[in-house]
């Protein structure tokens, strides 16, 4: 039986997004020599190392060793990484961008022709391997780069194609999305703290609760407006809540605050436009 080889991945910016897909990937079954990752601190980069057991590299070495260039530094840190990159990327290599913001016309522009690239918007469920991923393909990347993409961002949760005009709505709903939910948890262990219920009994019901409510959407199939009106009784305690939710506009505010999300990562794409 003729044995596949596994692309080797290179991560450009091991913060906390590239440290979780590498450590994603290491849970799921991949190898140490199957990865490689750059840091701009060399103290960082030793900590990773201890760590993990990964191997830190240069830009030019990681490329040169990496069949997959994953990109994740912060996008206002992306031109000194493209300066870095574009003498180094050889035939043969994919980009793939997890960067907010930046389209992939950014790195086509920057790289040499015809550079394959794939942008991925993640978010930080990574770390528990209950990631959602969203994929798009540049110019040049075709059916075997999304796979090659799909395949390795599956490792760490559920990976969905898109098309790459709709990556800054998506990355206000899923890749900033856990941030919206944990400031959700916040609160309402405040109001838990407000009732007089001690803080750590409090958190247990609050993040269990959520757990409970996140599976049933995730496995029931049911609507999630279903799934509330099974909780609300009729003259009962929740609707008294639904109520001042709805007084204090939080569906309003939600909505505002994603489309707030969008147009940031549209900003940060902009910034590059001359790039
Ligand atoms: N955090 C999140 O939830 C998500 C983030 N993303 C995207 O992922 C990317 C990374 O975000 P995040 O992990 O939060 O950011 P971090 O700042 O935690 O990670 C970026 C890392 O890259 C390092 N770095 C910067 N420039 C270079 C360079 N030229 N060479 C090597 N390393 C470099 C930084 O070092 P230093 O600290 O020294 O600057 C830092 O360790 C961003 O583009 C973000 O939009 C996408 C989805 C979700
Ligand atoms: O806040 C940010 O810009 C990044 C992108 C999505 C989640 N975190």
């Amino acid at each position: 039986m003729t044995e596949v080889k596994r692309p080797v991945v290179a991560v450009f910016g091991a913060g906390k997004i590239g440290e979780a897909l590498l450590s994603g990937l290491l849970h799921g079954g991949r190898s140490t020599d199957e990865l490689v990752f750059t840091e701009r601190s060399a103290a960082r980069a030793a900590q990773l190392t201890a760590d993990h057991g990964i191997p830190s590299a240069d830009v030019a070495d990681a490329a040169e060793r990496a069949d997959v260039l994953v990109v994740a530094v912060k996008p206002q840190d992306i031109e000194p990484l493209l300066d870095e990159l574009a003498p180094v990327v050889g035939p043969g290599k994919l980009v793939v961008s997890l960067c907010a913001g930046l389209p992939t016309a950014l790195f086509e522009r920057r790289l040499p022709e015809g550079v394959p690239v794939v942008r991925v918007m993640p978010n930080t469920p990574m770390l528990v391997n209950e990631a959602m991923s969203a994929i798009s393909a540049g110019a040049h990347a075709g059916p075997e780069h999304l796979a090659t993409v799909e395949e390795l961002m599956g490792v760490v949760g559920k990976v969905v194609r898109v098309p790459e005009a709709q990556q800054d709505a998506v990355t206000a709903l899923s890749g900033s999305g856990p941030a919206y939910f944990f400031y959700l948890v916040e609160a309402m262990i405040d109001a838990g703290i407000l009732l007089g219920i001690p803080r750590a009994v409090a958190q247990d019901l609050i993040v269990q609760s959520a757990v409970g409510a996140a599976t049933m959407l995730a496995q029931g199939g049911d609507h999630p407006v279903t799934l509330r009106e099974a909780v609300t009784s009729p003259a009962g305690t929740t609707i008294m809540a639904i109520r001042e939710l709805e007084r204090h506009g939080v569906r309003a505010a939600l909505i505002d605050a994603i489309e707030a999300a969008r147009d940031r990562s549209r900003e940060l794409g902009a910034a590059h436009d001359q790039g």
